[in-house]
């Protein structure tokens, strides 16, 4: 065989891999309408990708994305976030749209934060007039935008920030300062090199007063020539294990001057003569982050299926071993250790799946109210927010390294696509709002709605159950076939998540009653309020993907085949938190032993329609850019293809050969004569 028949990709699938197509008890294209939210969804996408990928310097990510320096990724990346903008603006995409272009271009790319957030803040925190000031010429690419919020110093603690925005009624102005080291802004994506404007989150000083945290328009680099405007330093912060395309950013100002109208004045207000007034709590100021945290938990949602889609069609693929002696190797998707890596990340992709769509649905509901001027809904979504955002994207970094891991040595490589994926999911753990501090934020309007119910308030919304009559529970399962049954799943996290919860309120209640302070009660039960929150975000993510199955307009071949995956998804979670289900007595030593029958039967039983519950994510193979994961699943010829973009072996003999080795190699075959 010559060396291109090895390179060459055979024109047709994979036989492994339609294989298992053929055994698929479903029809992939009916679960990707709902996937997509409906069959014109799915053509939208389409279309969208089309577009897209018509375009070679889309296309020729993957080769940059393995091969370049950290400079020519970005430079690749500003192209890439310019190509987006004109497009966008040439046909007048939705935020929808928009959104689903995103999905599918390399995520992350170096003007991003302008549309993230910086378009965001505008239209949460400025007045009309102001709207019809900046987002115009925001929208208009007129200016391009970040948010610099956080500092050196603080990044959770927003109360501490020490940038500081002092008003000057002498010239109607706002002085900006960087104080200390602590105060420059350091980490804002997109602030380093791309932005020319910032929305800089500041300490309002007003009268001799401090008045919190506020959102300043701030110009930093010229319109001319993009150079930083006299009085500010800005620059990119370094390397980064990944997210190579934004260029994150530290920022100093020096005595820099603001008009009065640059202060974002829809929750607060500083008149002429300096009167401060505001108009709504300083938390509504936040709404930015509310609104990423959404997006953050749907990212989480890409990520864990794109990197499910490779980890299941490779191991479709991949022969490693033998199971019966008398027949060839297996494939490795048979193997069950293999299915119990790969199918918790399965479950979770349609889990976060269904639950962020509820949860979208819940944020547009609420954030119409809000946008009237009604904050009720703010802390139920506050803690919805942020209880998603930390669940899933802890739930899916962890299954993501779990997949890379099943691709054995493969995984390792940048051409597997995956990762690559583990390092840019790493930090969701951490950007807008820290999990163990987002959990916190959970666990604190969770005591609150205790304590309301407690005095006998009927509870709504996510904490509902918390008013609920809890006589003591019996679980109901009295046999393995008794634990499928999804309501009685639910009900048992429901418990779990309520005993918890009153338990760790019992224990802080008490050391309070002891003489503790109430920040040491909390701090001497932080552990255990995180371990509530998340029993709380586990329940309604279960109980979301539940309701979801349950109430899906679907055939009865993609009912039975999603049920499966919502309790294998239940029981998983059961099993590998027993301890926590034992000790507050939802299941029995018995149930547990027939939830982990229930777990590997499962396994079994999701595992013919594997590939088409990845295939149904319906990831075109530019967006997947995966030699591993591809449609065809040619994973070996593309792992070799993938050898020719290396610029090592661009030259037979590498130039180090002339410096370095050759003259080592000559030494040492001297001395041997
Ligand atoms: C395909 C598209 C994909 C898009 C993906 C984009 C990827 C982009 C990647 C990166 C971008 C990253 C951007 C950033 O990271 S921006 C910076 C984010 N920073 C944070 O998130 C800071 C986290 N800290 C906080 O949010 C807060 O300081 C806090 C919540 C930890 C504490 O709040 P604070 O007011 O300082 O103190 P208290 O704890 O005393 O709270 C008072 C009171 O207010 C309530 N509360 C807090 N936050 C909110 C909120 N957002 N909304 C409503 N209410 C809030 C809090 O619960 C308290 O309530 P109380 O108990 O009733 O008093
Ligand atoms: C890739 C990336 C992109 C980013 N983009 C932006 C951006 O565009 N704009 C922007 O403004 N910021 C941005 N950030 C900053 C980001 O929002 C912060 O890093 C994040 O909010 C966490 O804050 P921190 O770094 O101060 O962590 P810290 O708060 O210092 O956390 C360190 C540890 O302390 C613990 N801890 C802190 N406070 C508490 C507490 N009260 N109780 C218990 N434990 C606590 C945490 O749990 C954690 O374990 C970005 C960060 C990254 C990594």
């Amino acid at each position: 065989m010559s060396y291109l028949e090895f390179g060459a990709i055979p024109l047709q699938v994979n036989p492994d891999l339609q294989e298992e197509r053929d055994q698929a008890s479903f029809h992939v294209t009916e679960l990707t309408h709902i996937i997509d939210g409906g069959a014109e969804k799915t053509q939208l996408r389409k279309r969208l990708e089309k577009l897209i990928y018509s375009d070679p310097d889309f296309r020729r990510f993957p080769d940059v994305r393995t091969f370049g320096t950290k400079s020519e990724f970005y430079g690749a990346s500003v192209l890439k976030s310019i190509k987006l903008f004109q497009l966008r603006k040439e046909h007048q995409w939705t935020d929808e749209e928009s959104d689903i272009v995103h999905s599918l271009v390399d995520h992350g790319h170096a003007l991003g934060l302008h549309h993230a957030m910086f378009i965001p803040a505008l239209e949460r925190l400025a007045t009309d007039e102001q709207k019809a000031k900046w987002l115009t010429i925001a929208k208009q690419y007129k200016i391009l935008g970040t948010y610099a919020q956080t500092e050196l110093g603080h990044g959770t603690y927003l109360q501490g920030l020490e940038t500081t925005a002092t008003y000057d009624p002498g010239t109607q102005e706002f002085i900006l300062n960087t104080p200390t080291i602590s105060a420059m802004k350091w980490w804002p994506g997109s602030l380093g090199k791309s932005s020319n404007y910032a929305i800089v989150l500041a300490t309002l000083i007003t009268r001799g007063k401090r008045h919190g945290m506020h959102p300043f328009v701030v110009q930093l680099r010229s319109l001319e020539d993009h150079q930083p405007l006299p009085g500010i330093k800005v620059g990119e912060i370094g390397a980064k294990m990944g997210t190579l395309s934004t260029d994150n950013g530290y920022l100093i100002l020096n005595n820099i001057r603001i008009l009065r109208e640059n202060m974002l004045m829809k929750n607060a207000q500083v008149s002429p003569d300096g009167t401060f007034t505001a108009s709504a709590p300083n938390q509504a100021n936040y709404a930015t982050m509310v609104l990423l945290r959404v997006r953050i938990s749907e990212f989480a949602y890409t990520n864990i299926s794109k990197a499910v889609t490779i980890g299941i069609r490779y191991s479709a693929v991949r022969r490693q071993s033998k199971l019966d002696p008398e027949e060839k190797e297996a494939k490795i998707l048979e193997y069950q250790t293999q299915q119990y890596k790969l199918f918790p990340g399965l479950a979770l992709a349609y889990a976060i799946l269904f639950s962020t769509k509820l949860l979208k649905k819940k944020y547009r509901e609420a954030q119409t109210e809000i946008m009237k001027g009604n904050l009720q809904s703010l802390p139920e979504l506050h803690c919805e927010t942020s209880g998603s955002k930390a669940f899933c994207t802890e739930h899916m970094l962890k299954e993501v390294e779990i997949i890379r891991q099943s691709c054995g040595g493969h995984g390792y490589l940048a051409a597997s696509g995956i990762g690559m994926m583990t390092s840019s999911s790493a930090p969701l753990v951490t950007v807008e709002g820290e999990n163990t501090v987002m959990y916190l934020q959970v666990a604190r309007y969770l005591l609150k709605r205790f304590s309301n119910a407690k005095s006998g308030e009927q509870i709504e919304g996510c904490t509902s159950y918390l008013s609920m009559n809890h006589a003591p529970y019996l679980c109901p399962f009295l046999s393995e076939k008794d634990c499928r049954n999804l309501s009685s799943l639910c009900d048992v996290y429901r418990y779990r998540a309520f005993i918890v919860i009153s338990r760790v309120v019992r224990t802080v209640q008490t050391d309070i009653k002891d003489g503790l302070p109430q920040h040491d009660a909390f701090n001497k039960n932080l552990v255990h309020l995180v371990r509530a929150a998340r029993a709380h975000c586990y329940f309604n993510v279960v109980k979301d993907f539940a309701e979801a199955v349950k109430e899906l307009d679907a055939s009865i071949q993609i009912c039975t085949v999603l049920i499966s995956l919502c309790c294998f998804f239940a029981v998983h979670g059961i099993v590998e938190n027993s301890g926590d289900f034992l000790q507050t007595q939802t299941i029995g030593v018995e149930q547990l032993k027939w939830l982990k029958n229930l777990q590997t039967s499962l396994l079994a039983e999701i595992r013919p329609n594997a590939v088409a519950l990845v295939d149904a994510f319906d990831y075109h193979d530019i967006t997947l850019t995966s030699a591993l994961g591809s449609y065809d699943g040619n994973a070996y010829e593309r792992l070799y293809q993938s050898t020719e973009k290396d610029s090592m072996n661009s030259q037979e003999v590498h130039s180090s050969y002339h410096t370095y080795l050759k003259p080592f190699i000559q030494e040492m075959n001297k001395a041997k004569l």
